[in-house]
Formats: C-alpha cells, sequence, structure tokens
C-alpha cells in the first residue's frame, strides 16, 4: 500500500486536491481518511465551550487512533473512520468503514504535525496558499456549511486558527516532497502526482 499525506492550511484546498487525484484511479484502487474525523470528542463539554477549543493545536487530534487506523489498513485490515460534525464538534454514533486499497491518502491540517504518522508516509504534500484567499474561503464555507457567522468565523481565525497555523501547520512545509501552489487549479501537479502514484503502483 503507498501511504500519501496531504496536509496544508485551512481553506487550501486540500480536498479538492484529493478528490482530483482520487478521480484519476479507480474506485477500489484508493482509500480516504480524512484527519477531521479524528477530532476528540468534547461531548461531555457545552457547545459554548466546544466551540472555544483550539482545533488547529495538534493536541484537538486523537492521532493515536488515527495512526492505528493506518497500520492497520496497511495490514490489510478494515477500520472504522469515526464521523465528526463540525456542527455540534462532537463526534457522531455512526462511523465510515474504510477497507485497504492499494492507495491510502490521508488528509488534514496537522497531519504532517505528527512524526510518527509522517513516518508512515510514502509521499508528503503541502497544499500552499495565501492566508487572505484561505480565509475568504472559510467564512464562506463554515457560514454556509457549519453554521456559524462571520463574527464566530472571524473570532476564532484571529484567536486560535491564524496563530496555530503559524506555530504549527506551516512549519511542516519543510517535511513535504512536494509543495502544491494553487491547489485544486493545479492541474501541473496533479498530474506529475498522479503519474508517479501510477509509476510506484507498477514497480510494486
Ligand atoms: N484553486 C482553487 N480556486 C478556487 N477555489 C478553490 C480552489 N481550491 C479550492 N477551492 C474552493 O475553496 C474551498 C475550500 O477548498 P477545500 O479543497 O475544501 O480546502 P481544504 O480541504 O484545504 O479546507 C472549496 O469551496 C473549494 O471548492
Ligand atoms: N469543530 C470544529 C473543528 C475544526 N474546525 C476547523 O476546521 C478546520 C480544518 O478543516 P479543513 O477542512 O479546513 O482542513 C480548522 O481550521 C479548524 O479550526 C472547526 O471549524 N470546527
Amino acid at each position: 500500500m503507498l501511504v500519501i499525506g496531504v496536509a496544508g492550511g485551512t481553506g487550501s484546498g486540500k480536498t479538492t486536491v484529493v478528490r482530483k487525484i482520487a478521480e484519476q484511479f479507480q474506485e477500489d484502487e484508493v482509500a480516504i481518511l480524512s484527519q477531521d474525523s479524528y477530532y476528540f470528542d468534547n461531548s461531555h463539554l457545552s457547545l459554548e465551550e466546544r466551540r472555544k477549543k483550539n482545533f488547529d493545536h495538534p493536541d484537538s487530534v486523537e492521532f493515536g487512533l488515527m495512526i492505528d487506523h493506518v497500520k492497520k489498513l496497511q495490514k490489510g485490515i478494515p477500520v472504522n473512520e469515526p464521523v465528526y460534525s463540525f456542527i455540534s464538534c462532537t463526534r457522531m454514533e455512526e462511523s465510515r468503514q474504510v477497507t485497504p486499497k492499494e492507495v491510502l491518502i490521508v488528509e488534514g491540517i496537522l497531519c504532517l504535525t505528527n512524526k510518527a504518522l509522517r513516518n508512515l508516509m510514502d509521499i508528503k504534500v503541502f497544499v500552499d496558499c495565501d492566508s487572505d484567499i484561505r480565509l475568504s474561503r472559510v467564512i464562506r464555507r463554515d457560514m454556509n456549511e457549519r453554521s456559524r457567522n462571520v463574527d464566530q468565523v472571524l473570532d476564532r481565525y484571529e484567536k486560535t486558527v491564524r496563530p496555530s497555523h503559524l506555530q504549527f501547520i506551516e512549519p511542516t512545509k519543510r517535511f513535504a516532497d512536494i509543495i502544491i501552489p494553487q491547489g485544486g487549479m493545479n492541474q501541473v501537479a496533479i498530474n506529475i502526482l498522479t503519474n508517479h502514484i501510477n509509476h510506484t503502483l507498477k514497480n510494486n
């Protein structure tokens, strides 16, 4: 199994890049694990307290479980990926079964911050994007999909998202084998990655 890690700031285009890569393969060839699914549950806290959490800090993610799932998939064992709600900021009762495939893409803002997880990756990618563009995307997305108003989005951005991006996420660019500017619109980078994956699969 080839494990590809895709990191980058919130709104940088990670999901778009992953989708475009996955589209180049058959459905039974590529499995995807999202780091967002591994946010701690926090249902013991009130919604107000949960919303105040720093979700851009590495401690907000249950990396132990995520690493265990990657290792199981590498051994050919299916896993149950948790389902996370950005509206309630908790894990849902249900989970999603992920079965082992030839390629596993692990995607998320913090997925290159964890050394043990990094060590499981064969290719590390960082999707790069200016912070003003990311912020405008995040405002739209959080208002449309995450039940937030503009003040809540900007308040979170100033207090936790931006400082943690600078402290934890941006520095992981140095671990990347490939840095992709213009995210999902960078067809050249997506083709290069797809060709590399195909080449590696054929030679294994
Ligand atoms: N290169 C791009 N140009 C314009 N819009 C983009 C581009 N890449 C992503 N988007 C849009 O920006 C938003 C965030 O992209 P997404 O891939 O979900 O980012 P991430 O997973 O890094 O948070 C989505 O609405 C997506 O359609
Ligand atoms: N309950 C939560 C948990 C996380 N976030 C934010 O999501 C961003 C990461 O997701 P991407 O899809 O953009 O990579 C991150 O910046 C967290 O602050 C949230 O809003 N609510």
